[in-house]
């Protein structure tokens, strides 16, 4: 093991990532709030301003994946979509297979110029996530119960708010709703058996409602869906923590772009369209077991240094005045305040713990295996 990788696995700079992080998060999320009266004055002003705060955000954790883990990400696509991916608003349909798949999600954004005002269909627990969950919430993220009967309503019009966004959007939705685990691919599995349907090798079966409701409320918003199937090279099964462990992977992504006026407006023919697309990203999948790549060529996007120099900004800035208060605790030499700064660094250790949690497949919820419905089947 070289010194800089001995580094990266060290517990104290893993915890400086994480207070950086943090404490950067909290100051974003403040300023956040401040933007709430211009909502009232100049709402796309707020929007643009929201895009640049939350973009100070979710840029670290890009950071961290592309320069602290170095992790190398392929993108496979068709060279005559590639000028349109960051110029238009789209929505992205990805497998959900990965506790870091957002990550790479967000990689890609970063490096097509969309990252701050990246969208994602999310469950709503995640709304209540301090530092990201909130920041959603000035990105105007769109929150679903998981429940048809409340979503509907409320994702269709968060959806019809999004008509006027200032910039260029990508919008993620994760259709199979749930991350996959054995378990929810075999209940999955034989919910495909008593609809019909072909069974899925490396999917689960897509839920169909939030998809339709997407494309109908973003019809000519958005110009196309893109179609993203994410694997990662050698079987690895790649983690936020071993991110932060400084272990790099290869993720590669195979896009293909599907004009939207391309996908019926029938809610029965739209489900048809997303049940033979999930059939066709399980053969890349298939195709990509067998021989280590997706089909078609391959035109990678650089990494840009934007993210970089974001996080080094809040590391001088948070490491300088930690630095300060750190002399001035050990010239006080008051225990109180040495316990004190103990307890801040052990809540910053468990805080951002707990906030890794969420993005462990372990840790998951059980949607799937306590739907209502299939119980009752
Ligand atoms: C060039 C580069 C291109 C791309 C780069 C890639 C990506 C970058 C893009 C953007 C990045 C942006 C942000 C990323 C950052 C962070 C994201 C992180 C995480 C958030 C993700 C989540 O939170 S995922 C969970 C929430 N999302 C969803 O659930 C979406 C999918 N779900 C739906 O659409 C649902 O329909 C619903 C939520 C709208 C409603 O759910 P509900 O459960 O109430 O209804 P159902 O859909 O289940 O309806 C009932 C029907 O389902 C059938 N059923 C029952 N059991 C099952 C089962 N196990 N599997 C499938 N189907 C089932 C049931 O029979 C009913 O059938 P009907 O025939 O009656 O419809
Ligand atoms: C700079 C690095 C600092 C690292 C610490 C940051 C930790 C913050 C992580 C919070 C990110 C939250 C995003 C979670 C995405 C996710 O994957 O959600 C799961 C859902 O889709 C489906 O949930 P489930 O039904 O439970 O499978």
């Amino acid at each position: 093991m070289g010194l800089v990788q001995l580094l990266k696995s060290q517990f104290l700079s893993q915890l400086i990532i994480c207070y950086v992080f943090l404490v950067s998060g909290l100051i974003v999320n403040l300023l956040q709030l401040c933007t709430l009266p211009l909502w009232l004055v100049s709402k796309q002003l707020a929007r643009r301003i929201n895009i640049r705060l939350g973009y100070c955000i979710s840029s670290q954790m890009v950071a961290a994946l592309e320069w602290w883990s170095g992790t190398e990400c392929t993108l496979y696509t068709d060279p005559k979509s590639y000028p349109l991916y960051g110029n238009e608003n789209a929505i992205v349909v990805l497998n959900h297979s990965f506790e870091i798949d957002f990550l790479c999600g967000w990689t890609f954004c970063e490096r097509f110029g969309v990252l701050g005002s990246s969208k994602v269909l999310a469950k709503k627990e995640l709304s209540y996530v301090p530092v990201i969950g909130w920041m959603w919430y000035f990105l105007e993220i769109v929150f679903c119960k998981r429940k048809w009967e409340e979503d509907r309503r409320t994702v269709a019009q968060s959806l019809q708010n999004l008509r006027d966004y200032p910039e260029n959007y990508w919008f993620l939705l994760y259709c199979e709703g749930t991350r996959l685990t054995p378990k929810k691919h075999q209940i999955s599995m034989q919910v495909a058996e008593s609809k019909g349907l072909p069974k899925l090798k490396y999917h689960l079966l897509p839920r169909t409602k939030g998809f339709w409701v997407t494309v109908q409320n973003l019809r000519g918003a958005a110009a196309a869906v893109y179609d993203s199937t994410l694997n990662f090279r050698n079987n690895e099964m790649p983690t936020l923590l071993g991110i932060l462990n400084g272990k790099k992977y290869h993720a590669d992504l195979y896009v293909r772009r599907i004009p939207l006026e391309l996908i019926p407006e029938d809610e029965a023919e739209c489900a048809a369209w997303l049940h033979k697309l999930y059939q066709e990203k399980d053969s890349f999948q298939e195709h990509y077991t067998q021989t280590g790549r997706f089909p078609g060529p391959i035109v990678s996007p650089p990494r840009r240094p934007w993210a970089l120099i974001n996080w080094l900004f809040w590391c001088c800035l948070l490491l300088y005045l930690l630095g300060l208060l750190l002399t001035q605790l050990i010239s006080s030499g008051s225990m109180l305040t040495i316990l004190a700064s103990l307890a801040f660094c052990s809540t910053v250790s468990l805080g951002v713990r707990w906030m890794i949690g969420q993005t462990e497949i372990d840790r998951g919820s059980n949607h799937e295996t306590c739907n209502k419905k299939l119980r009752q089947d």
